[in-house]
C-alpha cells in the first residue's frame, strides 16, 4: 500500500508549458512535411523515410539518449523502441503507429498536402489522422515523461512501420518475428482504428469512445474471363468484357448476408443504450426482439453497412487492346472486407454462388482472415487502462464500447505475441473527418494533438499499475 502511496504521490501531472506546447505542434508540422509516403508493395519514398528517421533524432532528442530505451531500426526504415521498465515482474506492452502515408495528389486540397500548414486552429496535411499523430504523440509524449526525470515500472515497447498502408510485411511484420524470436509476450497492444466517434449516429448527439476489439478480415479476388480474340466487325453475342461486366455486377448488386445477429455490434450497442433517449433506448436495450429492424436500419448508411456485413468493392477492371479486337481476356479485381463471424472460404464460396458462371475463374491475390475479438471484461488490462485514462483525459465523455474496425491495422501481425489487441486514437473524429482519411484535406486541430500527448503521457504513467484498474464508467 505504501508503494502504490509513493506512486500516487510521485505521479507526474500532465500539465505543459507554453512553450511545450508550441514545440509539440510545430514538431508535429514538421513530420507532415515529410512525404513518407507507400506507393505500392515495395515501393516507397525511402529518401523520405530516411529522413523522418533523423527527424525523429532531432525532435526527441532525450529518447535517443535515454540509457533505459534502446532504439533498433527494423526492416531499413520501420523503428522499435524498447522502454525497459524497474519491475520485471510486469508484462510488458506495446505501442503501435504508422511512419508511411498514403499518397496524395495536391489537387482540390485547401492547402498543399505536406505542407503542414496551420489554418484556423488546425494541421492540415497527410498523415494528421492516419497516422503521424500516433507516431508523434507517443513520443512526444515519452519525451516529456523523461525530462521530467520519469522512469516506468512495466516496460514497453514502441514499434513504427514504415509500410502499414501497403501492407506491413517489410515493417510491421518483421518486428513481430523480431520480438517472438527474442521471446516476448505482450500483455496488450494499443494501434490505431478507432476514435471518439463524434456525430456518426444521427440520433446520438453526444460523442462517444469506441476502442476496437477486433478488424474485419480481406479478400482480394481476382476475376477472369478469357475469350477468343476476333474482328470487331462479326462480335459473338458476349465478349469478355461483357461477361465479366454481368459478373461483377451480380456480386455489387447482391450484398453478402447481414450479420448483425452473430457480431459484436449488438453489445455495442447495448452499451450505448443508456446514451440514447426514448424509444431508442429500449430498442437497444432489448435487441433480442428489435434486432431485425436495427439491423435493416444500419445498412442505410455506407459506415453502418460497413459493420454489419462483409462488404464488396469492384477496385479494378481491366481488359481490351485496341478498339476493333474483341478483347481476349479481361480481369476485375474485387475487394471484399470479411466481417468477423466470416472466413475467408465462406466469402469465396458466396461469391461463387452469387455470379454463377462457369466462364468466370477466380484467382485469390491476397486474403487475411478477420482478426480474434480481444478481451474488453473487467480483468482485460489493456481495455481497462484505456477506459480509465478515457475517464481522466476526456472527462466529458460518458460511455467507452467495444467496437469492429472495419479496415486493417499493422497489429494483425501481432497476434503471435498478444491476445488483447486494442485500435483506439484519443481523438474526437467527425464523418468529415473521416472522409479526409485517404480523402482531401485531412487534419488535426491544434487542441486535439496536445489532447493526444495528454493521453499518451497519462496512459504511460497508468499502464506502471500491477493491477487492472477499477472501471467507473458504465457498470451493466
Ligand atoms: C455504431 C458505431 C458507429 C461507429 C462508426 C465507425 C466509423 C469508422 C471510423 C473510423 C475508422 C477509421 C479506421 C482508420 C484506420 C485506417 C487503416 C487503413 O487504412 N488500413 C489499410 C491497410 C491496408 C490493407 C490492405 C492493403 C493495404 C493497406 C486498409 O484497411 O485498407
Ligand atoms: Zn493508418
Ligand atoms: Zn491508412
Amino acid at each position: 500500500l505504501r508503494d502504490a502511496e509513493h506512486r500516487r504521490a510521485s505521479r507526474i501531472p500532465s500539465q505543459f508549458s507554453q512553450e511545450e506546447s508550441v514545440t509539440m505542434k510545430e514538431s508535429l508540422k514538421g513530420a507532415i512535411q515529410i512525404p513518407t509516403v507507400s506507393f505500392n508493395p515495395g515501393e516507397f519514398n525511402t529518401t523520405a523515410l530516411a529522413e523522418f528517421g533523423e527527424y525523429m533524432h532531432r525532435v526527441f532528442p532525450t529518447v535517443f539518449r535515454t540509457s533505459f530505451i534502446r532504439h533498433e531500426v527494423v526492416g531499413e526504415y520501420s523503428h522499435l523502441f524498447t522502454v525497459q521498465g524497474s519491475d520485471p515482474s510486469l508484462q510488458p506492452y506495446m505501442l503501435l503507429a504508422h511512419i508511411d502515408v498514403v499518397p496524395a495528389p495536391d489537387q482540390d486540397w485547401e492547402v498543399p498536402p505536406f505542407s503542414g500548414l496551420e489554418r484556423d486552429g488546425f494541421i492540415y496535411g497527410r498523415g494528421t489522422l492516419d497516422n503521424k499523430n500516433s507516431v508523434m504523440a507517443i513520443l512526444q509524449a515519452l519525451e516529456l515523461l523523461l525530462i521530467r526525470n520519469y522512469i516506468p515500472r512495466r516496460s514497453f515497447f514502441i514499434a513504427l512501420g514504415h509500410d502499414e498502408e501497403v501492407s506491413g510485411a517489410h515493417g510491421a511484420q518483421k518486428i513481430s518475428a523480431l520480438l517472438q524470436a527474442r521471446g516476448v509476450q505482450l500483455a496488450f497492444i494499443v494501434d490505431e482504428g478507432s476514435f471518439i466517434m463524434d456525430g456518426f449516429i444521427p440520433s446520438l448527439k453526444k460523442p462517444f469512445a469506441m476502442v476496437s476489439v477486433s478488424e474485419k478480415g480481406s479478400l482480394d479476388l481476382m476475376m477472369e474471363v478469357n475469350s477468343t480474340p476476333g474482328h470487331s466487325s462479326a462480335p459473338p453475342k458476349e465478349t469478355s468484357i461483357g461477361i465479366l461486366a454481368a459478373a461483377v455486377s451480380r456480386l455489387e448488386q447482391t450484398p453478402m448476408p447481414n450479420m448483425f445477429g452473430s457480431g459484436l455490434l449488438k453489445i455495442t450497442l447495448q452499451q450505448l443504450a443508456t446514451e440514447f433517449s426514448f424509444p431508442v433506448n429500449v430498442i437497444f436495450n432489448n435487441l433480442w426482439l428489435f434486432w431485425p429492424i436495427v439491423s435493416r436500419l444500419m445498412e442505410r448508411d455506407n459506415i453502418s453497412n460497413a459493420l454489419v456485413r462483409t462488404t464488396t468493392a469492384v477496385t479494378m477492371f481491366n481488359a481490351g487492346i485496341k478498339v476493333n479486337v474483341i478483347p481476349p481476356v479481361a480481369r476485375a479485381t474485387v475487394n471484399f472486407r470479411i466481417h468477423p463471424a466470416q472466413t475467408v472460404q465462406e466469402v469465396i464460396k458466396l461469391a461463387k454462388d452469387i455470379v454463377v458462371d462457369d466462364r468466370v475463374q477466380y484467382h485469390v491475390l491476397e486474403a487475411v482472415e478477420p482478426l480474434p475479438v480481444s478481451p474488453f471484461d473487467d480483468r482485460a488490462l489493456g481495455y481497462q487502462l484505456i477506459r480509465q485514462t478515457i475517464e481522466s483525459v476526456f472527462p466529458e465523455i460518458n460511455i467507452v464500447v467495444p467496437g469492429i474496425c472495419i479496415a486493417q491495422t499493422d497489429s494483425r501481425h501481432y497476434t503471435n505475441l498478444t491476445t488483447g489487441i486494442y485500435r483506439f486514437n484519443p481523438v474526437y473524429l467527425t464523418p468529415q473527418d473521416f472522409s479526409g482519411i485517404h480523402g482531401i484535406n485531412e487534419r488535426i486541430s491544434v487542441q486535439a494533438y496536445e489532447m493526444q500527448v495528454k493521453f499518451l503521457f497519462e496512459f504511460i504513467q497508468n499502464a506502471d499499475t500491477e493491477q487492472r484498474p477499477v472501471s467507473h464508467l458504465h457498470e451493466l
